[in-house]
């Protein structure tokens, strides 16, 4: 890919991250060097999408057991120092597709159920105060109140 190329992909990248609420790492089992790259791209997740952004690793093509050159070990360590979950899955065969994405879906799920209760409870204690403030005040204007009375 040309210079220019990379520039324009990564613009359109940049913005894909910025809204992404789940994002799943795909390397090849059978290609180490689609392993190293996982590095960049874990760069640019955390450096572009939002920081609750959900996150998991997969190692594709576990079809293709003759053929690997990163082992589920490797993986799945990869996975741990990244704080992420990880599964190994054949597009082929279809094995474990559906598990990592119904995993992921939980994940964001989760996420969001979070951020709701974080604005509820934000959202609660707004309340108290407020209730506390106007107590207070109301309190304050029965002073002034007897005082003026009181002349
Ligand atoms: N054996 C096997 N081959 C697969 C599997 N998943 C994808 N492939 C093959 O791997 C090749 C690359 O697949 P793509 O889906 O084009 O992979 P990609 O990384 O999106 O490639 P680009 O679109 O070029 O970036 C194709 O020949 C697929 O048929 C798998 O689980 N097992």
């Amino acid at each position: 890919m040309g210079h220019s190329g990379t520039e324009r992909y990564q613009t359109i990248t940049k913005q894909y991250y910025r809204r992404a609420q789940g994002v799943i790492f795909v390397y090849d089992i059978t290609s180490e060097s689609s392993f190293q790259h996982l590095m960049k791209w874990a760069g640019d997740v955390d450096e572009f999408a939002p920081d609750k952004v959900q996150r998991v690793l997969i190692g594709n093509k576990s079809d293709e057991e003759l053929r690997r050159q990163v082992t589920k070990d490797q993986g799945s360590k990869l996975a741990e120092t990244y704080g992420m979950e990880f599964f190994e899955t054949s597009a082929s065969t279809s094995s474990n597709i559906s598990e990592a994405f119904t995993r992921l879906t939980e994940l964001v799920l989760q996420a969001h159920h979070r951020d709701v209760d974080n604005l509820l409870g934000a959202l609660d204690d707004y309340l108290d105060n407020n209730a506390l403030e106007e107590e207070n005040e109301s309190e304050g204007t029965d002073v002034n109140t007897h005082r003026t009375c009181a002349c």
